[in-house]
């Protein structure tokens, strides 16, 4: 296991803690990072970034001036990527994207809380990836990967970031030059947003509305350089800076940026997709519309991963925290109990270690599942991309929102040590409730879902084909209902037919208010709440059903006791869920008030089951200590110590007597002020 590099002896409380653990450890980090080639894969790249303590700080972080962070992240990011540079250049195409998501891992050492680099490597190469010719992608990459420049996506703007066919930034070519005309018309239409584009890149992909021979084309996208490459200067009709302090991301710089009829060359539109040819003509991209969106989607999938691994950071550093904290006293005359043998304190924890396999498995699937349409997609087939389009915006949407929830709650249980900020989690919080919003916010994505599922439910009445996420729908609509039996299977069963009666109860709202004079926006309008709550519903089953799936498949092989907690933590995700919709059940599956005592039941007889094993379950995860970044959270246990370690590094601690005692407090006191 990994281990810190200021050793400390291990609390007793996490060694007995660890001798409890009934089963093999390193086999779930296996199963976890997808087999044991590529734990060691990891490993090996964690090694070259941190064994030589290159990510310290001669000052911690959280007491630097916001410029000072700020430089200090740049350095940072800096000297990152020189020491993974070989691990980048291996990256050649999106079917290596996962040594990204090591990098990513492992880049956490360096920021408590993020590189200002990040839009680089997470937006604008896989945007020269996804969006550029052949000829522009051997341009630009090398130059990219090497970080010889350093770029961002910059589509966002004041007025506009949802609604992306109403950005006001304009393109306009002009064919005597062959050149595109940037040009930013009003305040709203100011880029406003992007990761890095404050002070750090000097190149920014630009979405801007594409006007040619005096015709708007739609939103498309522009390689555009910002600064001069020598000086960092910004170009003349540029103009560039920060957008201020923020609840988190504060090491991001996330920027504005404003074209006063900018000139960039013809070659810098983005032309895998549509073209603009020489005299100005526009070549419509001959499949699907929404392809210049496709790195939304690309992200949209990888956040569900980036959520996930702050998910195991967060529910480490509570468990591990929850071993070694005692309190209370429920029996007298016996020792304070630790607080992880509180059954509400395994409320608080177990569901959060079951997500976080949960979406690790989620996003796996995922991720084969871009890909598959990715490959169709190369051979001009854009069938399934609706469907990955409806399923990435969901996992997005609630693996964001269930996960900020369930950090606050790791933060929750640790009481007011979680507070700290050395306790790692009010990062890890700011950061990922962030996710919710950006990249599409949670309604908004969910509501893409909805129009996916309400087409997919008129499909299934009408008996035309539909696609695997939604075969459940035919059922629904044939009249068949599976009898409740308690089941893993059968509550998976009930979930799929709580989104199919969802999405009935939304198809008929919105049939009924058109039926009494509204128009389809407006009755879809007024739906919209109960179109949420379908799309939601689908999403818990997808993720439910894969999961139970994939650990069926992966632990196929596995010793019987990683089946076995493997098998309680799935059961127990299932059982936490349908016990939070037992509203929803009764209305739309036979559960009896009986049937729902007894899954209380079983969930609390999951919750003593897994007990013993809870630490070895978050060990399992394998975060270095460098990258927890916490006090309560580290693998030796020693959180009092830690914590008063991080008390004496205060400036305030700096000097016995502040200054301002003789300037304020003493005159005060002294009635002289
Ligand atoms: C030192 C180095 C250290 C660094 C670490 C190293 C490693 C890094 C590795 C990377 C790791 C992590 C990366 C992740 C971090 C990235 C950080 C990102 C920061 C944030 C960036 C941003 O936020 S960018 C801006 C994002 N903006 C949005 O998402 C906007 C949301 N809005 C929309 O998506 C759309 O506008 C809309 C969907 C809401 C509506 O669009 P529109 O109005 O145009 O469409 P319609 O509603 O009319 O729909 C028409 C039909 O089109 C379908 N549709 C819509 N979108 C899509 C799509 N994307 N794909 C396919 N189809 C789509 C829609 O459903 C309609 O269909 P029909 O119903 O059939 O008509
Ligand atoms: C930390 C961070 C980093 C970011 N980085 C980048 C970046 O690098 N590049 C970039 O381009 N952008 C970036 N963004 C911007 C981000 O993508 C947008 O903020 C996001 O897409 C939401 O858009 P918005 O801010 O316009 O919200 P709005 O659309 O104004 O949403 C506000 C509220 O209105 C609701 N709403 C809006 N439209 C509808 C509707 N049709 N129906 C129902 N409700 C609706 C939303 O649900 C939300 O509750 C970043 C944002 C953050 C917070």
């Amino acid at each position: 296991m990994s281990q810190n590099k200021t050793i400390m002896e291990v609390n007793q409380e996490l060694v007995k803690e660890r001798a409890k653990c009934n089963f093999n450890v390193l086999e779930v980090t296996h199963i976890l990072d997808g087999g044991e080639k590529n734990t060691l894969h990891r490993k090996k790249i964690e090694s070259i970034a941190l064994d030589e303590g290159a990510y310290k700080d001669p000052i911690p972080e959280e007491y630097l001036s916001p410029k000072e962070k700020y430089e200090n992240a740049v350095r940072k990011s800096c000297l990152f990527c020189k020491i993974v540079k070989n691990a980048l250049t291996e990256f050649t195409g999106l079917e290596h994207f996962s040594n990204f998501f090591v990098l990513r891992r492992t880049a956490d050492a360096f920021f408590k809380e993020i590189s200002p680099f990040l839009l680089h490597l997470g937006m604008f190469l896989p945007t020269i990836l996804g969006q550029c010719t052949t000829e522009q992608q051997a341009y630009w990459l090398p130059r990219v990967l090497d970080i010889q420049i350093i770029g961002t996506y910059a589509q966002t703007e004041l007025g506009h970031g949802t609604f992306i066919r109403g950005l006001e930034t304009t393109a306009t070519y002009d064919p005597e030059t062959e050149e595109f005309v940037l040009h930013s018309p009003t305040l709203t239409s100011y880029k406003w947003w992007a990761g890095g584009l404050g002070k750090t890149v000097n190149y920014c992909i630009v979405v801007a509305q594409l006007y040619t021979k005096g015709v708007c084309h739609g939103t498309h996208l522009f390689i555009v350089q910002i600064r001069d490459e020598e000086t960092h200067m910004p170009l003349p009709g540029i103009k560039v800076g920060e957008i201020g302090a923020k609840m988190g991301f504060n090491t991001a710089d996330n920027g504005y940026l404003a074209f006063d009829h900018y000139r960039i060359p013809r070659q810098n539109m983005m032309m895998k997709n549509a073209q603009v040819l020489k005299d100005g003509t526009y070549v419509k991209p001959d499949s699907h519309g929404k392809l210049t969106y496709g790195t939304m989607v690309l992200v949209r999938v990888i956040l569900v991963n980036e959520v996930a691994f702050n998910l195991a950071k967060a529910c480490t550093i509570a468990t591990r925290y929850s071993a070694v904290r005692r309190q209370s006293q429920p029996k007298p005359n016996e020792p304070e109990p630790q607080i992880l043998d509180y059954t509400t304190q395994q409320h608080k924890l177990f569901i959060c270690i079951a997500t976080a396999h949960a979406l690790q498995l989620a996003s796996a699937w995922l991720w084969k599942t871009f890909n598959a349409v990715m490959s169709d997609m190369k051979k001009g087939n854009t069938d399934s991309l609706p469907e990955l389009h409806a399923l990435s915006s969901c996992l997005k949407a609630l693996s964001t929102s269930d996960v900020t929830s369930l950090i606050e709650q790791c933060r929750y249980s640790c009481g007011g040590h979680g507070y700290m900020l050395c306790s790692g989690l009010p990062n890890i919080y700011s950061f990922v409730t962030a996710t919710r919003t950006y990249e599409g916010d949670y309604t908004i994505l969910l509501l893409q879902t909805a129009r996916f599922l309400v087409k997919a439910y008129e499909q299934a009445e009408a008996g035309t084909p539909v696609t695997p996420t939604v075969l459940y729908l035919i059922e629904f609509v044939s009249g068949k209902r599976t009898p409740w039996d308690g089941s893993p299977e059968g509550i998976i069963k009930s979930f799929q037919e709580i989104a199919a009666g969802n999405i009935s109860s939304c198809v008929k709202s919105i049939r009924n208010r058109m039926s009494s004079g509204l128009s389809f926006e407006d009755a879809w309008e007024l739906t919209t709440i109960q179109l949420v709550g379908a799309a939601e519903a689908h999403c818990r089953a997808v993720i439910s059903d894969t999961y139970k799936k994939e650990i069926a498949r992966i632990t196929a092989s596995s010793s019987t006791n990683v089946k076995i907690v493997m098998e309680q933590l799935v059961n127990l995700y299932l059982h936490y869920w349908a016990l939070n919709r037992t509203g929803d059940l009764l209305r739309y599956s036979s559960i009896s008030g009986e049937d729902v005592a007894n899954l209380q039941m079983k969930y609390e007889e999951l919750l003593t089951l897994i007990r013993p094993n809870a630490v070895g379950l978050v060990d399992a995860f394998d975060l270095r200590d460098e990258i927890l970044h916490s006090a309560l959270g580290s693998y030796d246990g020693q959180v009092y110590k830690r914590l008063f370690a991080e008390a004496l590094k205060s400036p305030l601690n700096q000097e016995p007597v502040n200054e301002t005692f003789h300037k304020y407090l003493k005159p005060t006191m002294q009635g002289k002020l």
